[in-house]
């Protein structure tokens, strides 16, 4: 397997170790515990032979390849992100820039024709392509949230996926673009397009194209660039999935580079439970005894995405649901000295 090396920033090492890669055409059972197993020690895995098919993938990327070919004029007819709709290098509304530009938008049918009309002269087919590749890849979502609920012995096989699947979910869809980074003297030089930081919904689906950017961190300072695979989704679990397996999945923190001579693009998209529904953990991740109590307390998805959005990209805010006082006192007292 070819692995990318890209320059590290300065203090940084790079480990040359990629994801799993997990076959969900191999046996039902075995799938399930090798997702588990890369949920527990990565938080990130790709799946291949998924059933998304390979038209539904292009159509999605040419779409988003038209929009960033617009001049930027047009494409500010579809901002700014507040917080759905186009952004240029500012990411969310406190202070966070990356060499990206994006377009977030809504998943349910009607945000999706709304949003059409500002950023395609063909709103129909932009809004079809879309539609097509959301309910693909929420349907993959949910087939991999099941496999995890079989995996951990979870009786209610829908648990998880259940709140993805709601009417009024507030999963969320994002087409980035990082331009090539120019340089005068054409020296090698790596640029943050997307500031590291975790994903706070439940789960993530992610394709790009076939240039490298992404990387996770297992360890403060240590990055695992996840080479890209075009035909592949890479799929991370988010902060709320985080709390619901009791702490037994990881919400890990990643970044994209971007790359000096391409133009990386990815689609990704967040799987998130509507903005009433509590987030807790199923009964079989939480025992009374002293082995595995409650880490978090439970909330609701609208007060965890409040809480979200009034931090900065790279904050920890997990750590503030936590039911251990002590540590959370001592993270908001951190945070707050830094901010
Ligand atoms: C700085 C921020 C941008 C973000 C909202 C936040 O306040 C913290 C989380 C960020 C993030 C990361 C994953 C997704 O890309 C995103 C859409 C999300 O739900 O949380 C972004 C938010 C954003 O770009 O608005
Ligand atoms: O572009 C990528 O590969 C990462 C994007 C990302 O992490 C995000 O949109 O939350
Ligand atoms: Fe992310």
């Amino acid at each position: 397997m070819v692995l990318a090396s890209p320059t590290p920033l300065r203090n940084e090492k790079i480990l040359t170790l990629d994801i799993p890669i997990i076959d969900l055409s191999a046996e039902r059972s075995t799938v399930s515990k090798l997702i588990v197993k890369a949920c527990e020690k990565f938080g990130f895995f790709k799946v291949i032979n998924h059933g998304v098919s390979y038209e539904t993938i292009v159509k999605m990327e040419a779409e988003s390849l038209n929009f960033f070919a617009k001049p930027a004029i047009e494409k500010q007819a579809a901002g700014p992100p507040n917080p759905l709709g186009y952004g240029c290098k500012t990411i969310g509304f406190n202070g966070d820039m990356g060499e990206v530009e994006y377009l977030l938008l809504g998943t349910d049918p009607s945000s999706i024709d709304i949003k059409s009309k500002f950023i395609s002269t063909d709103p129909k087919k932009f809004s079809s392509a879309l539609s097509g590749y959301v309910e693909a890849v929420r349907d993959l979502a949910c087939e991999l949230l099941d496999l995890m609920a079989e995996g951990l012995w979870v009786q209610d096989r829908s648990y998880f996926s259940r709140m993805i699947r709601a009417v009024d979910s507030d999963s969320c869809f994002r087409l980035n673009h990082y331009p090539p980074v120019i340089t005068k003297d054409s020296a090698l030089t790596t640029r943050v397009g997307f500031g590291e930081h975790s994903d706070p919904q439940i789960l993530t689906v992610l394709r790009s194209n076939a240039v490298d950017g992404l990387q996770i961190s297992l360890d403060r300072d240590v990055w695992i660039p996840v080479s890209p695979d075009p035909a592949a989704f890479c799929v991370n679990v988010g902060d709320v999935l985080q709390a619901m397996t009791n702490g037994r999945f990881v919400s890990v923190r990643h970044r994209a580079l971007s790359n000096t001579s391409k133009a990386r693009m990815s689609m990704a998209f967040f799987g998130a439970p509507s903005l009433t529904a509590w987030v807790s953990c199923p009964p079989e991740m939480v025992t009374e005894s002293s082995s595995s109590p409650s880490l978090y307390r439970a909330f609701t998805w609208a007060e965890y995405k409040a809480v979200a959005y009034s931090l900065r990209l790279g904050d920890s805010r997990l750590e503030l649901f936590r039911n251990c006082t002590h540590e959370r006192d001592d993270t908001i007292a951190a945070q707050q000295k830094v901010a």
